[in-house]
């Protein structure tokens, strides 16, 4: 597994996060055998397929300390664990419906001792509260997922760019998205250069 692709995109991280995002390797290596939450043959490309795409998300939006973030659908804890490591400063809720996924993420959350995330077993339509941004991934369709996140991003922003939602996504999504006037599509391979990233994006749909 290639870490360096972490450190060379991300050069100033501090000790702490470099041992955190080192720590996953082991941890999802271990609990992937136990409970499979990452497809065998994506295990061996962790770091590509699942840190460095949750990361995309960092190029697009950097966090402020104090502002919270809903991980929708995270599944073993993407986009949210990259995201939680990299902005130590920000809260970071993260969603599964099922019961057995979020017990990974909440064993990744004890492994590296991440202080800033919340491992929730719910259906996201059952969370209360209000966040700066909602993050996602490989989860449901934009109309969906804006009917189940409706009233869930708070209405004043703390950042320049206006509250909403942050979805990574691939492919052709001119019939997904082409109800929505303000929706912005941000193209990964801007930032990095692997194959991977070629067709990947970042969607940010800002608040109504
Ligand atoms: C394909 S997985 C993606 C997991 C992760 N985001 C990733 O990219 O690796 C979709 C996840 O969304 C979860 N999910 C689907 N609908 C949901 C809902 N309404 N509330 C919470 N989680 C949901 C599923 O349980 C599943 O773990």
């Amino acid at each position: 597994m290639n870490i360096d692709l972490i450190f060379n995109y991300f050069t100033s991280l501090t000790n702490v996060q470099r041992q955190h995002f080192l720590a996953l390797e082991m941890l999802y290596q271990d609990w992937n055998k136990k409970i499979n939450v990452v497809s065998r043959k994506d295990i061996d490309e962790l770091y590509l397929r699942h840190v460095l795409h949750s990361l995309g998300i960092a190029k697009i939006q950097q966090f402020n300390e104090g502002s919270k973030i809903l991980d929708v659908g995270t599944g073993g804890g993407f986009p949210g664990i990259p995201l939680a490591i990299l902005f130590p400063d920000t809260h970071f809720m993260l969603v599964d419906a099922i019961g057995k996924k979020i017990k990974v993420v909440q064993e990744v959350i004890d492994g590296t001792k991440l202080k800033n995330v919340t491992a929730v077993h719910s259906r996201v339509e059952d969370i209360e509260g209000q966040f700066d941004f909602i993050v996602s991934r490989a989860v449901a369709a934009m109309p969906t997922f804006v009917h189940w996140t409706k009233g869930k991003i708070k209405k004043v922003s703390s950042h320049e760019r206006k509250n909403g939602i942050l979805y990574l996504k691939g492919g052709d999504l001119s019939e997904e998205l082409k109800d929505y006037r303000t929706v912005q599509v941000f193209e990964l391979s801007e930032y990095f250069k692997e194959e991977f990233f070629e067709t990947k994006k970042v969607v940010y749909l800002p608040l109504k």
